[in-house]
């Protein structure tokens, strides 16, 4: 089978194309490092009825997500570079609705992408504690908030990302029953209005190195709670993703999107 290696700010997936029959099985096979090829997901490359291309994510761990903000931006420069879609805005078909990434070319290649993520929904069909949800409540004995940003999310602000034990609490959160579908994990450390920095515990693959979904549900929650303007810089461990909160409650998220390697398996 041909794989393209693929990450967006250190956050790596295996992108496929064709028919694959039992993708769960093909994630866990695939993604565990040192032992396999590595890496947090599969992005699968499908035709769609509704929008220009579908992509699936299939996590680390085998489960089906909705959506991937760092992995769209990978995606979108796949399906471009590979002239399966051949233009540089284009719609994205995912399990949480269409995204539209924009790909910023310079130089004839792909600099970087920009993408409407669409609005993050802090209402009750869609996080599990609206009544105190802007303020934040109380979870695993910290105060937190949650978004759905395409997958849901939950944001812990923290005073010193490097005294916060990120694998201990991440995985307590995640699978808390307050959250029945799971959630993905973010520690968030605000520098000032307009620069936070942030390391996430994901849903199905456990501790990555940039969430695109997160950054941009932080950004969105951080706004809603008056704490950030509407631009601001995330920075995760490999760099930065720059999120934009429109007036109208959408949310754009530009970030790299990189290739590691292609190859054929074994
Ligand atoms: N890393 C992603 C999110 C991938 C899905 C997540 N693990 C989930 O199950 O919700 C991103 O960049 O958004």
């Amino acid at each position: 089978m041909h794989i393209t290696k693929m990450h967006g700010l250190g956050n790596d997936f295996i992108v496929i194309e064709g028919r694959v029959d039992d993708a769960s099985a093909l994630a866990r096979a695939l993604c565990p490092r040192r032992l396999a090829v590595g890496a947090d997901g599969l992005l699968l490359v499908e035709p769609s009825k509704r929008a220009d291309v579908r992509m699936r994510i299939i996590n680390a761990d085998g489960s089906e997500a909705e959506m991937c903000g760092n992995g769209v931006r990978c995606f979108a420069r796949y399906v471009y570079d590979r002239g399966i879609v051949k233009k540089e805005e284009m719609e994205i078909e995912t399990l949480s609705g269409v995204v539209r990434p924009r790909l910023i070319v310079e130089n004839g290649g792909v600099a970087a992408v920009r993408v409407d993520m669409g609005v993050p929904s802090f209402a009750a069909e869609d996080v599990p504690v609206l009544a105190e949800n802007a303020l934040g409540f109380e979870v695993c004995g910290v105060r937190a908030a949650s978004v759905l940003c395409g997958v849901p999310h939950t944001m812990v602000l923290v005073d010193s990302l490097a005294d916060t034990d990120v694998d201990g609490l991440g995985p307590r959160i995640e699978k808390d029953p307050l959250f029945p579908r799971g959630t993905n994990v973010n520690f968030v450390e605000l520098a000032d209005r307009s620069t936070a920095y942030m390391r996430t515990w994901e849903r199905g693959a456990g501790r990555t190195l940039a969430c695109g979904t997160g950054a941009t549900g932080c950004a969105a929650l951080l706004h809603k709670k008056g704490l950030a303007d509407s631009a601001v810089d995330m920075h995760v461990q490999a760099g930065v993703l720059h999120i934009e909160l429109a007036e109208d409650g959408r949310a754009f998220m530009t970030g790299a999107a990189a290739y590691v390697f292609e190859g054929e398996t074994l």
